[in-house]
This record gives C-alpha cells, sequence and structure tokens, in this order.
C-alpha cells in the first residue's frame, strides 16, 4: 500500500467536506511583489465577515473537486520563462493555512496548501530560476528566485511524519479538479503576520461559513497522524 493510501485510509481521503460552488473564474491571482513572496495583507481593516480575504480560490466559496482528477501543471508567475512543474496526482488535505511561513497570493490572510506523493511530481520547466527559502525549515520550499512564488515543498527529513509528501499550491495550475481545501490550520498564526487579534472571531466565522473548520495547528486527523509516527518511533504503539 502507498504513503498516499496509508494517508487516505488514515485520514479518509480527499473531499471530506462537500463544497458550494464557485462563481469565480480560474484566473491566476495577482503575482506577488517579488521581495515578499510570503507576504499577506494583514491589515485588511476588515470588520465584517464577508468582507474578509481568505483567499482568492475560496473567496467566492470553495469549488468542489473531481474524483477523476489525475494532476495537471504548476506555473510560477514570470512572464518569461515561467517555473513549471508537473503533478500526476490528485492532491489530498488541501486546507487554507494561517502560517507566516507559506506562500500566500497577494491580500490574502492566508495560503492554500495541500499535499501529493513526491514520486508524482517533477520540476519540468526553468528549474535553474528555484531557491530554497529556509533551508533549516522542516519543509523545504522551493520558490521561483525572480516572482517569489513556492512552487513546491518537500520533507527531505526520512524521519518527519509527512516525508515522501511534498507541498503544492494548485492555484498555479489552471486545470480544475483538484481536491478541495478541507479546513483551515495555523488560523492563530495570521496575528504573526500582522492581523488584527480583535478580528479574529470574524475570521473564524468566515472560515466557517465556507465550510472550512478553524483550527490553531493542523486538523484533528494529521494531529492523530504524527503523534502516532511518534508514538511508533518511541515504540509506544
Ligand atoms: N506560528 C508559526 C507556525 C509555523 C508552522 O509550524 N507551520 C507549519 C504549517 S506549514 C509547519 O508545518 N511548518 C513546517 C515548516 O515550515 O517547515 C508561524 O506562523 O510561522
Ligand atoms: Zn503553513
Amino acid at each position: 500500500m502507498s504513503l498516499m493510501d496509508t494517508l487516505k485510509r488514515w485520514f479518509g481521503g480527499q473531499g471530506a467536506t462537500p463544497s458550494t460552488t464557485s462563481q469565480q473564474g480560474r484566473d491566476r491571482p495577482e503575482p506577488p511583489a517579488a521581495a515578499s513572496p510570503a507576504a499577506a495583507t494583514p491589515s485588511q481593516g476588515a470588520t465584517t465577515m464577508s468582507d474578509i480575504r481568505i483567499h482568492p480560490a475560496v473567496d467566492s466559496g470553495v469549488r468542489a473537486g473531481s474524483d477523476s482528477f489525475n494532476g495537471g501543471t504548476l506555473h510560477c508567475h514570470c512572464s518569461d520563462n515561467p517555473v513549471e512543474v508537473t503533478v500526476k496526482a490528485q492532491c489530498a488535505h488541501n486546507h487554507v493555512c494561517g502560517c507566516t511561513k507559506c506562500w500566500k497570493p497577494e491580500g490574502a490572510l492566508f495560503s492554500m496548501v495541500a499535499v501529493v506523493p513526491r514520486e508524482s511530481l517533477s520540476v519540468t520547466a526553468n528549474e535553474d530560476k528555484l531557491a530554497v527559502v529556509d533551508t533549516s525549515a522542516a519543509i523545504q520550499r522551493h520558490a521561483c528566485k525572480e516572482c517569489g512564488v513556492h512552487m513546491f515543498g518537500r520533507i527531505e527529513n526520512t524521519d518527519h511524519p509527512f516525508h515522501g509528501l511534498d507541498f503544492i499550491h494548485t492555484e498555479l495550475s489552471d486545470a480544475t479538479g483538484w481536491a478541495a481545501p478541507e479546513f483551515a490550520a495555523f488560523v492563530s498564526s495570521i496575528i504573526e503576520s500582522g492581523a488584527d487579534p480583535d478580528n479574529m472571531d470574524n475570521v473564524r466565522g468566515r472560515l466557517k461559513k465556507l465550510g472550512l473548520e478553524p483550527y490553531d495547528c493542523l486538523s484533528p486527523p494529521l494531529m492523530d497522524a504524527i503523534a502516532i509516527h511518534t508514538a511508533k518511533a518511541k515504540g509506544v504503539l
């Protein structure tokens, strides 16, 4: 059984959160400022739930994925010689992430990030434009040096619970059918990017309305998976 199958068995598979249909097109979001690849717009000044821009892919409603979808091609935001990453698999555990490390499009409070088996992902054009953002991080985020977009994140530590999985931002693909985001992770962390702490009830309320249950770390199934991995490594399980 593959790692992805094991994860799906543990976690119940992708697409657990059925979604409303988005009215939004699949246009790429505005390019980020190259100098600040992880920038959000923390001080959105939003005081009402509907004003809150979680992420362009969910702000008009979460679009359900397709069971028959089998991958696509991701591009960075460079108009010349964009980096291209090809993924030959559906993604799993798609979610929005509020941490400061994941790449967010301009104006968004959250990143949108999912996992795929690392063997399903390859860089198919302009690999020389990629560099790892922070080599000391568990997730080695390979970003375009020109536009700042994170093309994929890889865990090289073979002892890490998620080793074997790569992290991707499906919005970088024009294809439709990617599994929809299912929850919101690291919600409190948006404060670390400058979001107003007094607006957190509205942010969590908006996420719930979108069907993205807010968690301040990962979702319970993923936290359980990490604990199971640790318990097994310690010989407790
Ligand atoms: N509060 C921290 C949380 C960072 C964090 O733990 N991020 C998670 C979710 S992406 C993680 O797995 N990080 C590992 C890494 O960045 O390598 C922040 O916002 O910077
Ligand atoms: Zn993150």
